[in-house]
């Protein structure tokens, strides 16, 4: 073992001991790399000393060194148990959360007015989170409910935190699909082209998305919509 790996090695405990408490470190790439970094070390190879006065050279095994690096693949062992529990766990919450928030969801987004509408001849507008009015006549309004309803202030950002869960659920082997519908010009691909880049994003180091089809179909003549499925590959 040269200088630098058995400084390393001296070190591990500390270093475990003080990253053990951050759950963001306790991902499955980080107990594969230490594993890796344990299985490089061990057993330590037994170095050369020579004795001074007879010049013999006898091989010495550092066993202190090799009981600390038994005792971190112990700990990496039931790390790696701990850290399974909690991902089925994390799994089957985020099911349940999910099925109590209803499988089926329906959401809608008002666009912002472009350069070319009149702000003024708006026909559509909300006053909650779950509830949208198309003006139908000067003094008939119709209602529409809504699992959630995003006004035209609302963000990318804001889309995104709402179907994250369904995102991850997918990520976790689930099936989900999200589709947009709406009239032409509503802002289907906008909504969804950036939800592709937050999932990247956010997914991407792990990851890697493939968006297998995007397809403009026309529904009954009447809408278009947006369709994207998508499989994720996991790329270590
Ligand atoms: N929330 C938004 N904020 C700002 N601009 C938006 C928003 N939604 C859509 N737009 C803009 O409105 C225009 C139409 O949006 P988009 O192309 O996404 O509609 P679409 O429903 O996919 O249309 P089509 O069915 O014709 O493909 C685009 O210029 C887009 O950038």
């Amino acid at each position: 073992m040269d200088g630098q790996s058995g400084k390393t090695m001296q070190s591990l405990p500390d270093t475990l001991s003080s990253l053990k408490g951050f759950n963001k470190y306790l991902t499955p790439g980080w107990i594969e790399s230490v594993s890796h970094i344990l299985k490089e070390l061990t057993p330590t190879k037994p170095h050369k000393v020579m004795e001074e006065d007879t010049q013999n050279v006898f091989e010495c095994h550092d066993t202190e060194l090799d009981i600390k690096v038994a005792k971190i693949q112990d700990e990496m062992v039931s790390l790696g148990a701990q850290l399974k529990q909690k991902t089925l766990q994390k799994r089957e919450s985020l099911n349940n959360y999910l099925d109590l928030k209803g499988s089926i969801r329906v959401f809608c987004r008002m666009r912002p007015f472009n350069h070319e509408e009149s702000y003024s001849s708006r026909t559509m507008f909300t006053l909650d989170e779950s509830n949208v009015f198309l003006k139908v006549a000067e003094t008939k309004t119709k209602q529409y409910k809504f699992d959630k309803v995003f006004d035209p202030c609302s963000t990318q950002g804001d889309v995104f935190s709402e179907v994250e869960p369904v995102i991850k659920s997918a990520i976790d082997g689930y099936n989900v699909c999200i589709f947009a519908y709406g009239q032409t010009g509503s802002g289907k691909t906008f909504t969804m082209a950036s939800l592709k880049i937050w999932v990247s994003y956010h997914a991407g180091f792990k990851y890697c998305l493939i968006e297998l089809q995007r397809a403009t179909a026309d529904f009954s003549s009447l809408s278009a919509c947006s369709r994207y499925i998508w499989e994720t590959y996991e790329i270590y």
